[in-house]
């Protein structure tokens, strides 16, 4: 579903994303993992076309990236918010919304504004929002199309326990009905929701597999200690 073959970026000099292979499957949770700097947001940005690679080729659904037509397929949330601050929360997923959706606009508005539990607020205007209540709009606007892809960086950042729990669960309802999630994170736990997980180090991807796989090969009891492993050593 989404394929990255020997994709290589450099900001000036600087290599930060060097010979990436990539594949995840349709319906599957992925997880990307890796210390800060190193590289994750950047390859998210990759692979939704928001940057071109220096070197190698992403695919989406078979089809080369960028390419305009696969927007409406994938559903993006960055770690900045892209909120049009001076409207309401639900004036905001409308707008978004109106480029994908003819039919059933108002129930999807109205689904996300529920999942996010926005519903209460829906008609606030979003400058008046907490970091929380932005980012659950964020996500809110990202699923509101109801997309086949997902692409989402550090979604639960901010978040308390109890939505990420739920959201948790509307992802894996999601991957359920075949919806193809790729996520970043730093949260332990979330990581071993995923399906399967990647590692990323100074660009490279240092390491793959389920949680599982991957507690079993170092003999460890969790994934933070497969973190720390591959954060910490060079291998
Ligand atoms: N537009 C840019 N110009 C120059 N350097 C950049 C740019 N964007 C990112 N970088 C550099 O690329 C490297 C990777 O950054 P990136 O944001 O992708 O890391 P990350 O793994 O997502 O970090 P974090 O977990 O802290 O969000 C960093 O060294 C960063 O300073």
């Amino acid at each position: 579903m989404i394929e990255l073959s020997r994709v290589t970026h450099t900001f000036g000099k600087k290599t930060v994303i060097e010979d990436v292979d990539l594949s995840v499957r349709k319906g599957e949770v992925f997880g990307l993992l890796g210390p800060s700097g190193s590289g994750k947001t950047t390859l998210v940005r990759i692979m939704t076309g928001m940057i071109e690679p220096s070197e190698g080729t992403v695919w989406l659904r078979e089809q080369q990236m960028p390419k305009r037509v696969l927007m409406k397929r994938f559903g993006y949330m960055a770690q900045e918010h892209a909120l049009y601050q001076e409207l309401t929360a639900k004036e905001n997923l409308d707008f978004f919304a109106s480029f994908y959706l003819r039919k059933k606009k108002k129930e999807r508005i109205d689904y996300c504004l529920q999942l996010t539990k926005l519903t209460e607020d829906k008609d606030r205007i979003v400058s008046t929002f907490s970091g929380g209540m932005k980012r659950r709009l964020s996500l809110a606007i990202a699923l509101v199309h109801d997309p086949e892809i997902l692409i989402l960086d550090e979604p639960t950042v901010g978040l308390d326990p109890v939505l990420r729990h739920e959201i948790w669960e509307e992802f894996h309802r999601l991957k359920n009905e075949g919806t193809t999630i790729f996520v970043t994170t730093h949260v332990m736990d979330e990581a071993e929701k995923c399906d399967r997980l990647a590692m990323l180090r100074d660009g490279r991807m240092i390491a793959s597999g389920s949680p599982s796989e991957w507690k079993e090969e170092l003999h460890v009891e969790s994934i933070e200690d497969v973190f720390l492993h591959y954060g910490r050593r060079k291998v």
